[in-house]
């Protein structure tokens, strides 16, 4: 494989911009979109997506959750759909949000991040709770495949200040540390950091965001505008992910394209 996944995702963000599309079928927007709430709904909402985002950009977040309710069906369904943005040309993150030890967190590696694998993705969120070495494995993995794993570090939840704001003796706080150890293996290691996070108050210095890819939720139905993007993350910019959901899947089936184009417009008015 020619060149790692920092190289990848380089040369996605390069062709089509780095604005992130969530594949995510909630039951309210199943209901939108006219599908059932059930596994083939979500087949048919994933497919939708992955044919008006393919045109439009680079990168597809499907979230494991919202097929996952469906049970077995809910998997059959998620395949076909990672089977069809692998076959746009998609890159994608699947988001399962996985962490435990390290033995165990390995077989969701292998899950996630073989190549050949029924639900291979190109890059995984993971979860560094059990301590960011717990991670170790499954980073390797990433590393030998030209995969990516984004571990989070400041979600973009009102919740999330209470743990990843506390600090250690040296005053490093959570979300600082775990940005750290990311940089650490930065070139398949990226960070969520939420567009709806105060950077200050978690202890995070702008310039640390440089040398990792950044996957920023947070716009449109949490609360962040993709214009002042900017203004949050300033120099880091050119790291930044932006990822919408709700704001772009909630035009239903005849509005995505121009709400995807209009999520792009906003996001390529961003200063270079
Ligand atoms: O890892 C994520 O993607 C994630 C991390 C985080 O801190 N906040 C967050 O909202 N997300 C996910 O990003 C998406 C945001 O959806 P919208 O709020 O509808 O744009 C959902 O799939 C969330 O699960």
């Amino acid at each position: 494989m020619s060149g790692g996944f920092r190289a990848r995702l380089a040369d996605v963000v390069a062709e089509h911009g780095p604005l992130c599309v969530g594949i995510d079928p909630h039951a309210p927007l199943l209901a939108t979109w006219g599908l059932g709430d059930d596994a083939a709904g979500a087949r048919e909402f994933g497919l939708r997506v992955v044919e008006a985002a393919a045109a439009r950009v680079g990168i597809v977040k499907p979230q494991i959750a919202f097929f996952e309710r469906h049970g077995a069906a809910g998997y059959a369904a998620l395949e076909e759909v990672l089977g069809a943005a692998r076959a746009a040309e998609l890159l994608v993150i699947a988001d399962v949000k996985r962490g435990d030890v390290g033995s165990t967190v390995d077989a969701y590696g292998e899950a996630w991040l073989t190549p050949g694998s029924p639900l291979e993705a190109d890059a995984m969120t993971a979860v560094a709770y059990q301590g960011f070495g717990s991670l170790d494995g499954v980073i390797a993995r990433a590393r030998a495949a030209a995969k990516g794993v984004f571990v989070l570090a400041a979600t973009s939840n009102p919740e999330s200040a209470e743990v990843q704001t506390a600090r250690d003796a040296q005053g490093e706080t959570v979300a600082a540390q775990l940005l750290r150890h990311a940089g650490e293996h930065a070139g398949e290691v990226g960070v969520v950091v939420g567009a709806t996070v105060d950077l200050a108050e978690l202890g995070i210095r702008r310039e640390q965001l440089v040398p990792v890819p950044v996957l920023a939720p947070g716009f449109g139905a949490q609360g962040a505008l993709l214009p002042e993007a900017p203004a949050l993350f300033g120099d880091a910019l050119g790291s930044v992910l932006p990822t919408v959901s709700r704001s772009v899947l909630g035009a239903g089936p005849a509005g995505i394209a121009s709400a995807i184009d209009a999520a792009r417009r906003e996001v390529a008015a961003w200063p270079r």
